[in-house]
């Protein structure tokens, strides 16, 4: 619905008529799609049908062959991805990026001390950390309780999750978490579902997911955008997705009950 007067809010992403080439394979053509700021939106699509050529372009490790990113407004695709990052675009990988020898509470204080900027490299162990902060990141990623235990001895779940904390130590506005209930638990997907809805209610912040967990995106209950063959081709809520004939066709099979 357009109501006359009523401006509608810029996206805080538009990707517009994307394409990366690499070589002669196709790997992003013509991607265009928008995100609204404080929302979240799953990615899903069957194996080489370019989400993480997406992501890429997304941080600025790839520049597209073609297209625009757009990011609060400014233009961001052949930013170098220091620059991106610096903007307020984190990316969390599949595998947790974590220090396993240090605490918990070490591990968001390097982030903190990292994300703070004011602090060179050799300066990181004089820095008296933020306790504050730290203990705040602690409690957003469940793990108040074990500030002392060493990361190793995490559930790969809590892994997860610190890492995702960690990344929100510096001023974070769109994060991109690539399949990150991989390998987990029911119990532990569901509390990386409150958790990533947590961060878009409290903190506003947007969320873009590319995961295959079919329960995650059904629980999640957020709009999800179809990928195949380096396209777009569907998007809205999973439950009319799922008895889309494109969507079947091309990622979900006949005769799946997901
Ligand atoms: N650096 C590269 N050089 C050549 N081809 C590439 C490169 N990166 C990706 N591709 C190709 O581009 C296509 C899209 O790959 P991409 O990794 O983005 O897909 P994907 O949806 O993330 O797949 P998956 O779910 O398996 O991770 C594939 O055909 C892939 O082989």
């Amino acid at each position: 619905m357009h109501v006359t007067g009523v401006e509608a809010p810029a996206p805080l992403l538009k990707v517009d008529g994307l394409a990366k080439r690499f070589g002669g394979v196709v790997a992003l053509s013509d991607v265009s799609f928008e995100l609204e700021e404080a929302s979240i939106h799953t990615i899903l699509g069957p194996n080489g049908c370019g989400k993480t050529t997406l992501f890429n372009v997304i941080d600025g490790s790839l520049r597209p062959t073609a297209g625009r990113v757009e990011f609060a407004g400014q233009r961001i695709d052949g930013m170098t991805a220091a620059r991106i990052a610096r903007l307020g675009i984190a990316r969390k990988f599949q595998v947790p990026g974590v220090f396993g020898e240090l605490s918990v509470a070490q591990n968001l204080e390097t982030a903190l001390a990292c994300h703070g900027g004011r602090y060179g490299v050799g300066a990181l162990l004089r820095v008296r950390p933020d306790a504050v902060r730290r203990d705040e990141l602690a409690d957003l990623c469940g793990l108040s309780a074990k500030l002392q235990v060493r990361v190793s001895e995490l559930a790969h779940g809590e892994k997860q999750r610190l890492e995702i904390a960690m990344l929100l130590a510096g001023d974070v506005r769109l994060l991109m978490l690539d399949e990150p209930t991989a390998g987990m638990s029911v119990t532990e997907t569901e509390a990386v579902a409150a958790l990533v809805r947590q961060l878009r209610d409290e903190r506003g912040l947007t969320v873009l997911i590319v995961e295959h967990d079919l329960h995650f995106v059904r629980s999640l209950a957020e709009p999800v955008l179809v990928a195949n063959e380096g396209r777009i081709i569907a998007r809205g809520d999973y439950e009319t997705l799922r008895h889309d004939p494109r969507v079947i066709r091309s990622y979900l099979g006949e005769g799946a009950d997901a």
